[in-house]
């Protein structure tokens, strides 16, 4: 891995607007690739099964944001996903999705379509997914849909920043972003798969939990690679030390990629092994997903009834 010559972050004393601005520590642990690889690989072998796969799977449906995130989106789909997420199957022990995720525009359709129940709507906010407008747009699209009713945003890193070491400007922007949030719960993309190497994203995991980062995720699902699961391993280990230093609970969202059972398990044991049951609520820990609902599903009809039901059983995604 890349061992960057300063690792210390911005230095303090940076002159911003004309005043002096002191940044908190940046500086972050070197990740030993090999190991973290090692690591996650081996925590998908775990075999799991029985009434254990079924309390997993029930999890993870808890746990997801389920989402649509295309240009072609329209009221009419959202306000579908919005059923699927309040009532994913008729089984009346499998329980809502924790939110769904949207753009902002479709986000008082989403509101209103699952208003009194417990899911909650995150929008994707500040120029997403690339994040090349200026601060006052973003800032505006934040304010905008938390006002038109966001529970949650999901805001975009500037990588350029990132990549060229600007750590202070990456700080800012998520501390402004946190500011214009207001009342809504601020989860920050990384976008793991820009940022080139597993340093990089111990680093940016830092900068936005110091930032104030309610929820730190990996990527946008615009591109490959999304989630992984050494990638998630090294962010679940910046939060247990961000833990371990100030003592906040920070959420994690791997999301992008994410499409079968199989997957979302393995993802709850590098979370349960890191972090601990603590983490295991939706309170903490999300899935951003937008196919990876209807083969959760399948798996929990195949363990009911000992056999697979066609995909034409489960409405689409
Ligand atoms: O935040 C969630 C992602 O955009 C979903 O990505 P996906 O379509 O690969 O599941």
């Amino acid at each position: 891995m890349a061992i960057f010559g300063n690792d210390s972050g911005a230095a303090p004393g940076v002159v911003r607007q004309g005043r002096e601005v002191t940044y908190p520590d940046f500086s972050s642990p070197t990740v030993d690739k090999v190991m973290v690889e090692e690591r996650a690989a081996g925590l998908g072998k775990r075999s799991i099964k029985g009434p254990a796969k079924v309390a997993g799977l029930k999890l993870a449906i808890s746990m997801m944001d389920l989402t649509t995130l295309e240009g072609k989106d329209s009221p009419g789909k959202v306000e579908q996903l919005c059923q699927k997420a309040l009532r994913p199957h008729e089984r009346a022990d499998i329980p809502s999705c924790a939110a769904v995720c949207v753009y902002p525009k479709l986000v008082a359709v989403a509101k209103r379509a699952v208003s009194g129940s417990t899911v909650k709507v995150a929008s994707v906010a500040t120029a997403f997914p690339s994040g090349l407008s200026t601060l006052a747009v973003k800032l505006a699209d934040v304010r905008q849909a938390v006002e038109l009713g966001a529970d949650e945003i999901d805001m975009v890193i500037d990588r350029g920043a990132m990549l060229s070491g600007e750590y202070g400007a990456v700080y800012d922007e998520i501390a402004a972003t946190k500011q214009a949030c207001g009342r809504a719960h601020l989860k920050v993309i990384l976008e793991t798969g820009e940022l080139g190497t597993y340093d990089r994203v111990r680093k940016a995991s830092r900068i936005a939990m110091l930032a104030g980062a309610d929820f730190i995720k990996t990527s946008t699902g615009k591109i490959t690679p999304a989630a992984t699961p050494p990638v998630t391993l090294v962010m679940l280990e910046a939060i247990r030390d961000h833990a371990q230093a100030t003592g906040r609970r920070v959420g994690m969202k791997p999301a992008g990629g994410i499409r079968t059972a199989k997957q979302a398990l393995h993802y709850l044991v590098l979370v349960k092994e890191t972090l601990g049951d603590a983490w295991l609520t939706s309170d903490l820990f999300r899935f951003g997903a937008s196919t990876l609902l209807n083969d959760v599903l399948m798996q929990l009809e195949k363990e009911r009834t000992g056999a697979y039901q066609s995909g034409d059983h489960f409405s689409k995604d």
